[in-house]
């Protein structure tokens, strides 16, 4: 089956810049994939050229098999973006209908649409009158008008609550379940962690990472930290037993690893039995993951 989104050593200049330095990447139907980075790394170019906004200098792209921005790509394309703006004065319902009536599709798929969103009791309400995660829902609904088997969302749940956020994944599962790809940016690791199927990390223009976390994890072999609590009086033994630990002020002593040498090291700590008191392995943080990966360069 083609993919949905094949993306082949694209590259992209403005002026003297290179922005997208080929960029390759595959998205297939039902997958979820978000992309990080930093600011200026090349997310929005990315972006902008999957929807047909701009055009890329090198490289292919398709969308569903054809070019990015021709008419049957962008019928099978929707975007929505950070903080989509709406007519306060109109209605979730009044506001659906024009937009289906501006695709060409029937209006009174409305009421279907935002009942898809979980806005079926606030149709009929002014969209002035939504909260932000509802507005969001209001774009999640537009984005669905024809149908379309690649869903484009820049940051779709910037500012909105933890369980909006939740509710707001939940939506997407549904339309992956129901084959649609779907290609997001945002900047809270831990969700794109739990509800995506894949990282892509985006950096001065080039894809540095791309995988589930587990396998960043393992590609960036970030060191592990172990921190021990002496028992009572034990202090001064345990800190000889491990000069190379860093008190910290909570009585804690901070140990320092690669991956490989966590067992040995975890075995010379049991060795010490009643000294210890109590022991925490903490992994590499995903920010700690993600900064590995991501250069700033000064941008
Ligand atoms: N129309 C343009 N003309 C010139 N330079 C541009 C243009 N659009 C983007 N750039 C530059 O291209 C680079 C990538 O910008 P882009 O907006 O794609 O980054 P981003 O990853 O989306 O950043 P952010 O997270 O801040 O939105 C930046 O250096 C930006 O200044």
């Amino acid at each position: 089956m083609t993919p949905t989104l094949t993306i082949s050593r694209l590259t992209k200049r403005f002026g003297e810049v290179e922005v997208l330095k080929a960029v390759s990447l595959t998205l297939e139907a039902g997958r979820r994939a978000a992309l990080l980075g930093h600011n200026g790394a090349g997310k929005s170019t990315l972006m902008k050229i999957v929807l047909g906004l701009i055009p890329h200098d090198g490289g292919d792209i398709t969308v569903c098999g054809m070019a990015p921005g021709s008419p049957a790509a962008r019928a099978r394309v929707a975007y929505l973006p950070e903080n989509a703006a709406f007519h306060p004065a109109l209605t979730g319902e009044e506001q659906l209908r024009h937009y289906l009536a501006l695709r060409g599709e029937n209006p009174k798929q409305a009421m279907a649409l935002l009942a898809r969103v979980g806005l079926e009791k606030a149709a009929r309400r002014r969209i002035g009158t939504y909260s932000k995660g509802m507005r969001q829902r209001v774009g999640l609904a537009q984005t669905l008008i024809g149908r379309p088997r690649l869903l484009v969302l820049d940051e779709p749940t910037s500012g909105l609550d933890p369980v909006s956020r939740r509710d707001f994944y939940d939506l997407l599962d549904g339309l992956a379940a129901e084959g649609t790809a779907i290609l997001l940016s945002s900047h809270v690791l831990t969700e794109v962690e739990a509800r995506t199927d894949r990282i892509l990390i985006l950096s001065g223009g080039e894809l540095v990472a791309e995988g589930t976390l587990a396998d960043l994890r393992a590609r960036a072999s970030l060191p592990v930290s172990l921190l021990v609590r002496p028992a009572c009086g034990r202090e001064p033994s345990l800190a000889a037993a491990f000069p190379e630990a860093v008190a910290s002020g909570d009585g804690l002593l901070r140990l320092s690893c690669a991956q490989a040498d966590k067992l040995p090291l975890l075995a010379r700590i049991s060795a010490l039995g009643g000294d210890v008191a109590d022991l925490d392995v903490i992994p590499p943080s995903l920010e700690d993951i993600y900064s590995h990966f991501s250069r700033r360069d000064g941008q």
